[in-house]
């Protein structure tokens, strides 16, 4: 008899029922397209070669564990038909339930509007959790798995499509020492092992790291771990280390140690004459400071430290050759005194020509200018508050900080700059980054590296490790483990050796908020390294520089110049600080000022002197520069 229509019809229904049930208890996708190489057992690891578009993550999934998600989604189905079935008169309920919201929807929907707004905050939360709490395997996913999944899939013979994460197993801190990266291969290890191996460490900015390739059974992989690193830690206090410091030139201090012991160090005089330090809080930037600084100052040079934060170097503290500043005052007058020293410095070495000892040009400076965005900003505010009409609108303390990196390495004036951002805008603009060629990095993001070491690409990925900075410089970073010298260790240290005798009372700035005598530029042969800075003062021969008032510290105005005694100043110049404390620090405190005459037994000191030392202390604040003086906005708001 022959076949109706409607009989094939049948039979192909049938057909397709069955071929749909079979791979539906197979575990494999229901359209009948073999995706991936997974198996009913075992999990997919790459796309099949001939698949086209997207392959979604459940087509890698072992066909076990499809049978059981979708066996127990129809088992939840059948299990809600049978209760509606079973239960009728509650089903009817609930929809007329329905139905009376539907005609008085205005109502419901003002009565549900708390829980919608709820839901909605619940679910703003939920989400900035997530991006926060993922936030780094998005990085890392981005910035390192993909694009190496992008250069790895065609070498290795896989589809594009194959997700990254099945065989690319790369750890979030690929870069600590004891990382291992895990790349499986494919069974049929038709590739060039060098070609791999290259791409692997272009795409990961891999240093010092080996192969050790397991090609065979079922699953081959490659396993890459570092082997060539810096010590996991260097401390001054190891005698050999201690050896090595001492060792040292005076222009170039170590900085740390890299692969294989190898000292890292930066020329001043060759290299780079100034150095940029950017690391996010707790990377390391007052250590890498503390290093360069005291081993510079035990080779004789003189150091000052403008930190507003006030405590980043209690080490250096009353240290002689240490001038340091941290109100922002002090830091202004001081930027402008080291401006006109660096241009008598430029006249100086013209006078000597060519060929004349560096050194009679004076002793080496060196300026740690501590967190410059909270700095700069402060400097600015600063100017604004204190400048008059006529004045230039930037602030002439910042004018002489570029101009001082501006000047050659022969002058001697070295800066070193810390950020934890260091943009173009915090330091007043791209060209003022562009000074500094040597930049020390540790746990920077990828985009501070993009902005400060574009020429090294791509980024070494951060780690975590304390103490291992990257040092850029020509071109190239190298990965270090910086030096690390204890508080104590590093006080000891700049104390002894070729130390200079500068002015260790007086380690200001010069009193430039009134027009100082004029002084005479001292010969070039009055110098040596030995050789304190001299007073600067501006020269009548230099060009005009705009020198702000500093405010003065109390509201009664008086003669900063006069000599008084510990009460008078404690009574009528320094409110807040009792006598008891100036006695206290006058034992005590290396950084308190010495006696400018004497009246019977009783000692005096000048009240400038007290008043700059109360504002620089670290923690009392008395006498500070408010910028935000209320006075100023007409009062405190209540
Ligand atoms: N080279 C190093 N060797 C060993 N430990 C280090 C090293 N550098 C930093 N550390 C550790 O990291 C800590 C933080 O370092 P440091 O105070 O220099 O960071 P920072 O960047 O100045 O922090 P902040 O921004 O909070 O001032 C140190 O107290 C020390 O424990």
């Amino acid at each position: 008899m022959a076949r109706t229509k409607f009989d094939k019809q049948v039979d192909e229904s049938a057909d397709t029922f069955a071929r749909g049930l079979a791979r539906m208890l197979a575990g494999r996708d229901l359209d009948g397209v073999r995706r991936t190489d997974a198996t009913f057992w075992r999990s997919g690891t790459r796309v099949l070669p001939t698949v086209e578009g997207k392959v979604r993550r459940r087509s890698y999934k072992p066909g076990w564990r499809r049978l059981s998600f979708r066996l127990t989604l129809c088992g939840g189905l059948a299990e809600s038909g049978y209760l509606t079935t079973r239960d009728l008169d509650a089903t009817r309920e609930t929809l007329r339930e329905l139905t009376g919201l539907w005609e008085n929807r205005e109502a419901a929907l003002a009565a549900l509007e708390p829980a919608g707004i709820g839901a909605a905050s619940v679910l703003t939360v939920g989400t900035a959790t997530y991006m926060v709490l993922t936030r780094e395997r998005r990085e890392l996913m981005r910035e390192w798995v993909g694009p190496l999944h992008e250069a790895l899939h065609q070498p290795l013979g896989l589809a594009e499509q194959t997700d990254p994460r099945r065989y690319l197993h790369i750890p979030k801190s690929f870069s600590d020492d004891d990382a291992q990266i895990r790349i499986d291969l494919p069974t049929r290890l038709g590739f060039s092992r060098d070609v791999v191996a290259d791409l692997i460490t272009q795409k990961l900015a891999l240093q010092g790291v080996t192969f050790s390739w397991h090609p065979e059974g079922r699953k081959p992989y490659v396993l890459v771990k570092k082997t060539r690193k810096p010590p996991a830690l260097s401390l001054f206090k190891d005698q050999k280390t201690r050896d090595l410091v001492a060792k040292a030139k005076e222009s170039a201090p170590i900085i740390g140690f890299g692969a294989g012991g190898r000292i890292v160090s930066v020329d001043l005089d060759a290299e780079s004459p100034h150095i940029l330090v950017n690391a996010s809080t707790g990377g390391g930037k007052s250590v890498i400071l503390r290093c360069i600084a005291c081993q510079m100052l035990h080779n004789g040079s003189r150091v000052f430290v403008l930190d507003t934060k006030r405590i980043s170097h209690p080490w250096a503290r009353g240290l002689p050759g240490v001038t340091y500043c941290a109100d922002i005052a002090d830091i202004h007058d001081q930027l402008i005194a080291l401006g006109i020293e660096g241009r008598r410095r430029t006249r100086v070495a013209d006078d000597l020509g060519i060929g004349a000892d560096p050194k009679d040009i004076g002793p080496r400076l060196l300026i740690l200018f501590e967190e410059v965005n909270a700095t700069m900003k402060q400097l600015a505010r600063y100017w604004e508050k204190t400048r008059e009409s006529g004045d230039p609108k930037v602030s002439p303390a910042v004018d002489a900080l570029n101009e001082i990196l501006y000047m050659g390495r022969q002058l001697r004036m070295h800066v070193l700059l810390v950020a934890q951002s260091a943009t173009a805008r915090a330091l007043g603009g791209p060209e003022v980054r562009e000074q500094f060629s040597t930049r020390i990095l540790a746990r920077y993001s990828v985009n501070a590296w993009r902005m400060l070491a574009p020429e090294v690409h791509p980024a070494p990925k951060s780690t975590k490790h304390a103490g291992r900075a990257q040092v850029v410089t020509g071109g190239s970073a190298t990965e270090t483990q910086v030096l690390f010298f204890t508080e104590a260790e590093a006080h000891e240290w700049a104390s002894t050796g070729k130390t200079t005798t500068a002015e260790p009372q007086h380690p200001g700035p010069p009193v430039l908020h009134k027009p100082a005598p004029p002084t005479v530029s001292p010969p070039p042969d009055a110098w040596s390294s030995d050789a304190a800075l001299p007073p600067v003062a501006p020269d009548p021969a230099a060009e005009p520089v705009t020198v702000p008032a500093t405010p003065p510290a109390d509201p009664v105005p008086d003669d900063d110049d006069q000599a008084v005694g510990l009460r008078q100043a404690a009574e009528h110049h320094l409110p807040g600080i009792t006598l008891a404390a100036l006695r206290f620090a006058r034992a005590n405190d290396p950084t308190f000022p010495t006696s400018a005459a004497k009246r019977g037994t009783e000692l005096l000191y000048s009240v400038h002197d007290l008043k700059r030392w109360a504002r620089n202390r670290p923690r009392a604040p008395t006498g500070t520069t408010d910028l935000d003086d209320p006075r100023d906005h007409g009062g405190p708001e209540i």
